[in-house]
């Protein structure tokens, strides 16, 4: 065990928005046939991302299928508190907000947590791991983005693993027990990259998808680094 392996067990969440979104159900289905606990969403408004995915009702209708995944819910919104909600009622399992946008981060919060919903805050790439200083009581989860969100397909930034070393040895230090996740541009180097610096959580959208042997993929990126 290196001084930087994270003290949470492994997490692969695939990111649905690289499934082929005429049969998202399809996408759950693949995996789920798979030993994966996690399951990325990502909603995004075309306002705080220059992008348009899905909302609640997509994600409700996941929910009903009987999915045992842990739906973990990625808001990339400029108005978190006003639809935070929705994502709720829909059956998210963990939402995670941005601290960019200007709002009420911290109430936000509290909101997913007395709903009895995990919640997470979203760092961007060029935003520094102070800003998650705040929250880090609070939160059960802290996801840096390794990419500027928007889209799938992207290049990793290695820029951002300094921060994520940051956030890491915070964790330890306090004795806190936040996940840390990152997303965008993750495939087995670079999924091995941020393990070197304590990630446990990996949101993987078309190194998943596009794999030509996901079970192979699963058991590599779980090695990885
Ligand atoms: O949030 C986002 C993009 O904004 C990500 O979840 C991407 O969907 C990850 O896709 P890949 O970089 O793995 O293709």
């Amino acid at each position: 065990m290196s001084a930087n392996d994270s003290p949470l067990p492994f997490r692969l969440a695939p990111s649905i928005l690289a499934a082929d979104h005429s049969s998202l159900k399809n996408g759950l289905e693949i995996v789920e046939s798979l030993p994966i606990e996690w399951l990325h969403l990502d909603i995004m408004d075309g306002h705080f991302v220059p992008n348009l995915s899905f909302g609640p009702q997509t994600v409700a209708d996941l929910r009903k299928r009987n999915s045992s995944l842990f739906f973990d819910t990625h808001l990339m919104l400029d108005n978190p508190d006003k639809h935070v909600d929705a994502f709720i009622d829909a059956g998210a399992d963990l939402i995670s907000i941005h601290v960019e946008p200007d709002y009420d981060v911290a109430q936000t919060l509290d909101r997913i947590k007395s709903a009895g919903r995990s919640c997470g805050v979203v760092l961007n790439p060029a935003t520094p791991a102070e800003a998650a200083l705040p929250f880090i009581k609070d939160v059960d989860l802290i996801l840096v983005m390794t990419v500027w969100p928007g889209f799938g397909g992207q290049s990793f930034i290695e820029d951002t693993l300094p921060k994520l070393n940051l956030l890491h040895s915070w964790r330890m230090e306090r004795g806190l027990a936040y996940r840390l996740e990152v997303d965008g541009g993750i495939n087995l180097e670079t999924a091995a990259l941020c393990r070197d610096q304590g990630v446990d959580t990996f949101v993987a959208g078309t190194a998943f998808f596009k794999a030509p042997d996901r079970a192979a993929f699963l058991k590599a990126i779980e090695g990885a680094g």
